[in-house]
């Protein structure tokens, strides 16, 4: 039992018929997932379900055999990973992805390069370009990790850090460029039970903000912080609608058989 798909003028965000092969393994199907306003989507299913492909086609990592990628409804011919800032889609990854040498600080001042060198904040704050555009930059950086309540972490090196504070950094350098969709692949692997329901309050504080899509294993903050999920197995959608109705849906009971759903 799945709900149709929102047409994808209405959503933020979509992915249209999506298919994806590696070789001769189909990874996705005629996938089609989409993000509508301010909601928190999640992707969940087995492992090689085929939720790490969709990610990567997502973010444009992976370019699909067919299928289109849409922003506000617009196809985006070509997408690709420097194109995500300018479409104003931020993303965490598995790996972190933290430059060892460099601060804190100047990690998170990183994702917001490409906006600054647009003159993003010079025109966003009336300053002058140059060196105006750094200490906005800066500003921004140290505005995103204060409310990740990271600030305090801003001259350290990533290395000398607890795991579940370098994942907030990373989640701040997504967040410096103020997307409106947000792609996370994992957000909760390695942390705790308390920092997993940290993040989850955090993930659903966003949505004032932003639309955001989490691609993620522990049921637990899945069905506490989703407004909607899709259930990928064998590279196709099997179920998709609220987490009550589908953590009840047979085909999904059966594709996690000897698993939990319900967490
Ligand atoms: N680069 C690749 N080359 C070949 N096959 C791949 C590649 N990436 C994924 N696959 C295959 O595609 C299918 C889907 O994999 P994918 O990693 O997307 O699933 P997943 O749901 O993210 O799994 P997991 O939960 O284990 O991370 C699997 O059969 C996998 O082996």
């Amino acid at each position: 039992m799945s709900e149709p798909e929102p047409d994808s003028s209405e959503s933020v965000f979509a992915l249209s018929s999506i298919t994806v092969a590696f070789g001769g393994i189909v990874a996705l199907s005629d996938v089609s997932v989409s993000v509508r306003p301010g909601e928190v989507l999640g992707v969940i299913g087995p492992n090689g379900a085929g939720k790490t492909t969709l990610f990567n086609v997502a973010c444009g990592f992976v370019t699909p055999k067919s299928g289109t990628v849409t922003r506000f409804g617009r196809a985006i011919p070509r997408h690709r990973p420097h194109g995500l800032a300018a479409l104003g889609m931020g993303r965490t990854l598995q790996g972190l992805g933290l430059f060892d040498r460099m601060t804190v600080l100047d990690n998170v001042m990183i994702g917001a390069d490409r906006l600054a060198r647009a003159g993003f904040f010079t025109g966003l704050l009336g300053l002058p370009a140059g060196a105006a555009d750094d200490r906005a930059v800066r500003e921004r950086a140290m505005e995103v990790l204060t409310e990740l309540r990271v600030d305090a972490y801003a001259d350290r090196l990533p290395p000398s850090l607890p795991y579940a504070v370098r994942k907030r950094v990373a989640l701040a350098r997504a967040l410096v460029g103020r997307p409106s969709l947000l792609l996370l692949d994992e957000p909760a692997s390695g942390l705790s039970g308390d920092e997993m329901d940290e993040l989850g309050e955090l993930i659903r504080g966003l949505t004032e903000s932003m639309s955001v899509m989490l691609v993620e294993h522990h049921m637990d903050l899945v069905m506490s912080v989703c407004d909607r999920l899709v259930v990928l197995d064998f590279g196709k959608v099997i179920a998709s609608g609220a987490p009550d109705d589908v953590r009840e849906d047979p085909a999904v009971l059966a594709a996690y058989l000897g698993n939990e759903v319900t967490a």
